[in-house]
Protein backbone atom coordinates (compact mmCIF):
# COMPACT_ATOMS: atom_id res chain seq x y z
CA UNK A 1 0.00 0.00 0.00
CA UNK A 2 0.94 3.34 0.05
CA UNK A 3 2.73 5.59 2.74
CA UNK A 4 -0.77 7.29 3.42
CA UNK A 5 -4.12 6.58 2.31
CA UNK A 6 -6.75 8.96 2.89
CA UNK A 7 -10.59 7.98 2.00
CA UNK A 8 -13.36 9.59 1.70
CA UNK A 9 -12.78 12.03 4.30
CA UNK A 10 -15.23 14.72 6.11
CA UNK A 11 -15.02 17.02 8.52
CA UNK A 12 -18.56 18.24 9.33
CA UNK A 13 -18.78 21.49 11.79
CA UNK A 14 -22.69 21.69 12.58
CA UNK A 15 -24.29 22.21 8.98
CA UNK A 16 -20.55 23.43 7.26
CA UNK A 17 -18.43 20.23 5.87
CA UNK A 18 -14.98 21.65 5.80
CA UNK A 19 -13.84 18.45 4.38
CA UNK A 20 -15.89 16.68 1.50
CA UNK A 21 -15.37 13.11 0.80
CA UNK A 22 -11.69 13.71 0.20
CA UNK A 23 -9.25 10.67 -1.38
CA UNK A 24 -5.79 11.41 -1.14
CA UNK A 25 -3.09 9.36 -1.42
CA UNK A 26 0.99 10.05 -0.73
CA UNK A 27 4.17 8.12 -1.55
CA UNK A 28 7.43 7.86 0.34
CA UNK A 29 9.93 10.66 -0.39
CA UNK A 30 7.09 12.62 -2.11
CA UNK A 31 6.73 16.11 -1.85
CA UNK A 32 2.87 17.53 -2.66
CA UNK A 33 1.71 20.65 -2.72
CA UNK A 34 -1.81 21.30 -0.98
CA UNK A 35 -3.81 24.51 -1.99
CA UNK A 36 -6.87 26.07 -2.68
CA UNK A 37 -8.81 29.23 -1.88
CA UNK A 38 -9.23 30.87 1.85
CA UNK A 39 -12.23 28.63 3.98
CA UNK A 40 -11.31 25.43 0.87
CA UNK A 41 -10.46 23.22 4.09
CA UNK A 42 -6.50 23.03 3.83
CA UNK A 43 -6.00 23.32 7.55
CA UNK A 44 -8.44 20.89 8.59
CA UNK A 45 -7.57 18.40 6.14
CA UNK A 46 -4.33 19.19 7.99
CA UNK A 47 -5.68 18.69 11.63
CA UNK A 48 -7.44 15.38 10.52
CA UNK A 49 -4.65 14.07 8.99
CA UNK A 50 -2.78 14.57 12.83
CA UNK A 51 -5.32 13.86 15.47
CA UNK A 52 -6.14 17.33 15.92
CA UNK A 53 -9.68 16.47 14.61
CA UNK A 54 -11.89 13.45 14.65
CA UNK A 55 -13.36 12.58 11.06
CA UNK A 56 -17.02 12.60 10.40
CA UNK A 57 -16.45 9.83 8.20
CA UNK A 58 -13.54 8.24 5.89
CA UNK A 59 -10.45 6.75 6.82
CA UNK A 60 -6.80 7.75 6.96
CA UNK A 61 -4.25 4.95 6.93
CA UNK A 62 -0.51 5.17 7.48
CA UNK A 63 1.63 2.30 6.79
CA UNK A 64 4.22 1.22 8.86
CA UNK A 65 7.07 -1.89 9.20
CA UNK A 66 4.21 -3.70 6.48
CA UNK A 67 1.37 -2.93 8.55
CA UNK A 68 -1.44 -0.76 7.94
CA UNK A 69 -2.82 2.04 11.00
CA UNK A 70 -6.03 3.57 11.02
CA UNK A 71 -5.34 6.90 12.39
CA UNK A 72 -8.96 7.89 12.43
CA UNK A 73 -9.29 8.10 16.52
CA UNK A 74 -5.57 8.24 17.57
CA UNK A 75 -4.34 11.10 19.94
CA UNK A 76 -1.88 13.59 18.08
CA UNK A 77 1.13 12.62 20.25
CA UNK A 78 0.34 9.11 18.86
CA UNK A 79 0.68 10.36 15.45
CA UNK A 80 4.00 12.09 15.98
CA UNK A 81 5.07 8.90 17.43
CA UNK A 82 3.99 7.49 14.43
CA UNK A 83 6.18 9.37 12.52
CA UNK A 84 3.91 12.63 11.22
CA UNK A 85 5.13 15.61 12.14
CA UNK A 86 3.49 19.12 11.69
CA UNK A 87 4.05 22.59 11.78
CA UNK A 88 1.30 25.66 12.62
CA UNK A 89 0.09 28.24 10.34
CA UNK A 90 0.67 30.46 13.41
CA UNK A 91 3.45 29.72 14.66
CA UNK A 92 3.71 27.54 18.23
CA UNK A 93 7.18 27.59 20.01
CA UNK A 94 7.90 28.18 23.80
CA UNK A 95 8.99 31.90 23.07
CA UNK A 96 10.23 32.16 26.39
CA UNK A 97 12.71 28.94 26.58
CA UNK A 98 16.00 28.97 24.06
CA UNK A 99 15.99 27.73 20.72
CA UNK A 100 17.67 24.53 21.94
CA UNK A 101 15.57 23.88 24.60
CA UNK A 102 12.53 24.25 22.06
CA UNK A 103 14.30 21.33 19.89
CA UNK A 104 14.96 18.80 23.18
CA UNK A 105 11.10 19.45 23.74
CA UNK A 106 10.39 17.78 20.44
CA UNK A 107 12.74 15.39 20.56
CA UNK A 108 11.65 13.93 24.06
CA UNK A 109 8.19 14.43 23.09
CA UNK A 110 9.30 11.84 20.46
CA UNK A 111 11.20 9.57 22.74
CA UNK A 112 9.32 8.93 25.54
CA UNK A 113 12.36 9.47 27.45
CA UNK A 114 12.97 7.16 30.41
CA UNK A 115 11.30 8.76 33.63
CA UNK A 116 13.90 6.84 36.16
CA UNK A 117 16.74 8.25 34.36
CA UNK A 118 15.00 11.43 34.00
CA UNK A 119 14.43 11.27 37.88
CA UNK A 120 17.57 10.49 39.43
CA UNK A 121 19.82 11.85 36.79
CA UNK A 122 21.69 8.68 36.04
CA UNK A 123 24.50 7.83 34.02
CA UNK A 124 22.67 6.94 30.91
CA UNK A 125 20.06 10.29 31.92
CA UNK A 126 22.72 12.50 30.37
CA UNK A 127 24.30 9.80 27.72
CA UNK A 128 21.29 10.41 26.17
CA UNK A 129 20.77 14.10 26.68
CA UNK A 130 24.00 15.00 24.93
CA UNK A 131 23.53 12.89 22.01
CA UNK A 132 20.32 15.00 22.01
CA UNK A 133 21.75 18.06 22.10
CA UNK A 134 24.13 16.78 19.35
CA UNK A 135 21.14 15.84 17.26
CA UNK A 136 19.70 18.97 17.90
CA UNK A 137 22.80 21.24 16.95
CA UNK A 138 22.80 19.38 13.54
CA UNK A 139 19.73 20.24 12.60
CA UNK A 140 19.91 24.06 13.86
CA UNK A 141 22.62 24.18 11.64
CA UNK A 142 21.06 22.53 8.77
CA UNK A 143 18.55 25.96 8.89
CA UNK A 144 21.26 28.18 9.84
CA UNK A 145 20.46 28.43 13.58
CA UNK A 146 22.91 26.23 15.51
CA UNK A 147 24.89 29.69 16.41
CA UNK A 148 21.55 30.65 17.84
CA UNK A 149 20.94 28.07 20.11
CA UNK A 150 20.97 29.77 23.43
CA UNK A 151 18.69 32.73 22.34
CA UNK A 152 15.17 32.92 23.41
CA UNK A 153 12.67 31.86 20.58
CA UNK A 154 10.87 34.95 21.32
CA UNK A 155 14.16 37.08 20.24
CA UNK A 156 14.61 35.55 16.93
CA UNK A 157 13.60 37.56 13.85
CA UNK A 158 10.36 36.08 12.28
CA UNK A 159 11.79 34.20 9.43
CA UNK A 160 13.81 31.87 12.09
CA UNK A 161 11.08 31.20 14.02
CA UNK A 162 9.78 29.80 10.97
CA UNK A 163 12.18 28.09 10.48
CA UNK A 164 12.73 26.62 14.22
CA UNK A 165 9.20 25.18 14.07
CA UNK A 166 10.61 23.38 11.00
CA UNK A 167 13.54 22.17 13.47
CA UNK A 168 10.83 21.34 15.76
CA UNK A 169 9.06 19.40 13.65
CA UNK A 170 12.21 17.36 12.22
CA UNK A 171 13.35 16.40 15.89
CA UNK A 172 10.40 14.07 15.88
CA UNK A 173 12.37 12.14 13.01
CA UNK A 174 8.88 11.88 10.89
CA UNK A 175 8.37 9.87 7.71
CA UNK A 176 5.74 12.62 6.71
CA UNK A 177 6.33 16.36 7.23
CA UNK A 178 3.00 18.35 7.27
CA UNK A 179 4.12 22.11 6.85
CA UNK A 180 1.48 24.87 6.59
CA UNK A 181 2.10 28.03 5.13
CA UNK A 182 5.77 27.53 5.84
CA UNK A 183 6.53 31.10 3.84
CA UNK A 184 3.54 32.60 4.86
CA UNK A 185 5.04 36.99 6.25
CA UNK A 186 8.31 35.65 4.74
CA UNK A 187 9.45 38.22 2.44
CA UNK A 188 10.64 36.86 -0.97
CA UNK A 189 14.71 36.22 -0.58
CA UNK A 190 13.36 34.23 2.73
CA UNK A 191 11.18 32.48 0.69
CA UNK A 192 13.35 31.37 -1.94
CA UNK A 193 15.92 30.11 0.69
CA UNK A 194 12.79 28.21 2.57
CA UNK A 195 12.26 26.58 -0.98
CA UNK A 196 15.61 25.46 -0.91
CA UNK A 197 15.68 24.29 2.46
CA UNK A 198 12.55 21.83 1.75
CA UNK A 199 13.54 20.61 -1.18
CA UNK A 200 17.11 19.66 0.82
CA UNK A 201 15.51 17.82 3.59
CA UNK A 202 13.23 16.13 2.06
CA UNK A 203 15.94 14.36 -0.20
CA UNK A 204 18.29 14.00 2.59
CA UNK A 205 16.00 13.26 4.95
CA UNK A 206 14.32 10.55 2.62
CA UNK A 207 10.70 11.76 4.01
CA UNK A 208 7.54 13.01 1.97
CA UNK A 209 6.57 16.56 2.41
CA UNK A 210 3.15 18.12 2.36
CA UNK A 211 2.69 21.83 1.83
CA UNK A 212 -0.08 24.44 2.67
CA UNK A 213 1.58 27.24 0.49
CA UNK A 214 -0.65 30.19 -1.18
CA UNK A 215 2.65 31.47 -2.52
CA UNK A 216 2.48 29.80 -5.81
CA UNK A 217 5.92 30.15 -7.06
CA UNK A 218 6.83 28.34 -4.26
CA UNK A 219 4.24 25.77 -4.74
CA UNK A 220 5.20 25.50 -8.25
CA UNK A 221 8.43 25.17 -8.24
CA UNK A 222 9.06 22.70 -5.50
CA UNK A 223 6.38 20.16 -5.53
CA UNK A 224 5.65 17.06 -7.76
CA UNK A 225 2.36 16.40 -7.18
CA UNK A 226 -0.43 18.86 -6.11
CA UNK A 227 -4.16 18.34 -4.88
CA UNK A 228 -6.30 21.22 -5.28
CA UNK A 229 -9.08 22.00 -2.65
CA UNK A 230 -12.44 24.09 -2.78
CA UNK A 231 -15.48 24.20 -0.89
CA UNK A 232 -14.20 21.45 1.47
CA UNK A 233 -14.06 18.89 -1.98
CA UNK A 234 -11.05 17.97 -4.11
CA UNK A 235 -11.15 19.69 -7.43
CA UNK A 236 -7.94 19.32 -9.07
CA UNK A 237 -5.09 17.00 -8.10
CA UNK A 238 -2.29 16.29 -10.79
CA UNK A 239 1.64 17.81 -11.54
CA UNK A 240 1.77 21.86 -11.30
CA UNK A 241 1.76 21.62 -15.21
CA UNK A 242 -1.43 19.69 -15.66
CA UNK A 243 -3.00 21.82 -12.49
CA UNK A 244 -1.93 25.28 -13.77
CA UNK A 245 -3.85 24.26 -17.35
CA UNK A 246 -6.85 23.24 -15.13
CA UNK A 247 -9.68 24.93 -16.10
CA UNK A 248 -11.33 24.25 -12.96
CA UNK A 249 -8.03 25.74 -11.02
CA UNK A 250 -8.24 28.77 -12.78
CA UNK A 251 -11.32 29.73 -12.63
CA UNK A 252 -11.63 28.78 -8.26
CA UNK A 253 -8.83 31.02 -8.19
CA UNK A 254 -9.97 33.71 -11.03
CA UNK A 255 -13.44 33.35 -10.51
CA UNK A 256 -15.49 34.16 -14.27
CA UNK A 257 -16.38 31.62 -16.50
N1 LIG B 1 -13.17 24.52 14.52
C1 LIG B 1 -14.00 24.98 13.58
N2 LIG B 1 -15.31 25.20 13.85
C2 LIG B 1 -16.15 25.65 12.88
N3 LIG B 1 -15.78 25.92 11.63
C3 LIG B 1 -14.49 25.74 11.31
C4 LIG B 1 -13.53 25.26 12.26
N4 LIG B 1 -12.31 25.17 11.66
C5 LIG B 1 -12.51 25.57 10.39
N5 LIG B 1 -13.80 25.92 10.17
C6 LIG B 1 -14.38 26.36 8.90
O1 LIG B 1 -14.08 25.37 7.94
C7 LIG B 1 -13.80 25.96 6.67
C8 LIG B 1 -12.41 25.53 6.22
O2 LIG B 1 -11.44 26.19 7.05
P1 LIG B 1 -9.87 25.92 6.94
O3 LIG B 1 -9.21 26.78 7.96
O4 LIG B 1 -9.63 24.47 6.97
O5 LIG B 1 -9.57 26.48 5.48
P2 LIG B 1 -8.16 26.80 4.79
O6 LIG B 1 -8.26 26.28 3.41
O7 LIG B 1 -7.07 26.31 5.64
O8 LIG B 1 -8.21 28.39 4.77
P3 LIG B 1 -6.99 29.47 4.78
O9 LIG B 1 -6.30 29.34 3.47
O10 LIG B 1 -7.71 30.76 4.90
O11 LIG B 1 -6.13 29.15 5.95
C9 LIG B 1 -13.94 27.48 6.86
O12 LIG B 1 -15.24 27.84 6.43
C10 LIG B 1 -13.76 27.65 8.35
O13 LIG B 1 -14.47 28.78 8.81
Amino acid sequence: MSLLEVKELTKNFGGLAAVSNVDFVIEENELIGLIGPNGAGKTTFFNLLTGVYVPTEGTIEFEKDGKKILLNDKAPYKITDLGLARTFQNIRLFKELTVMDNVLIAMHSKKGSNTFHSLFRTPTFYRVEEKMREKALELLAIFELEKKYDVLAKNLPYGEQRRLEIVRALATNPKILFLDEPAAGMNPQETAELTALIRKIQKDFKITVVLIEHDMSLVMNVCERIYVLEYGRLLAKGTPEEIQKNPAVIKAYLGGD
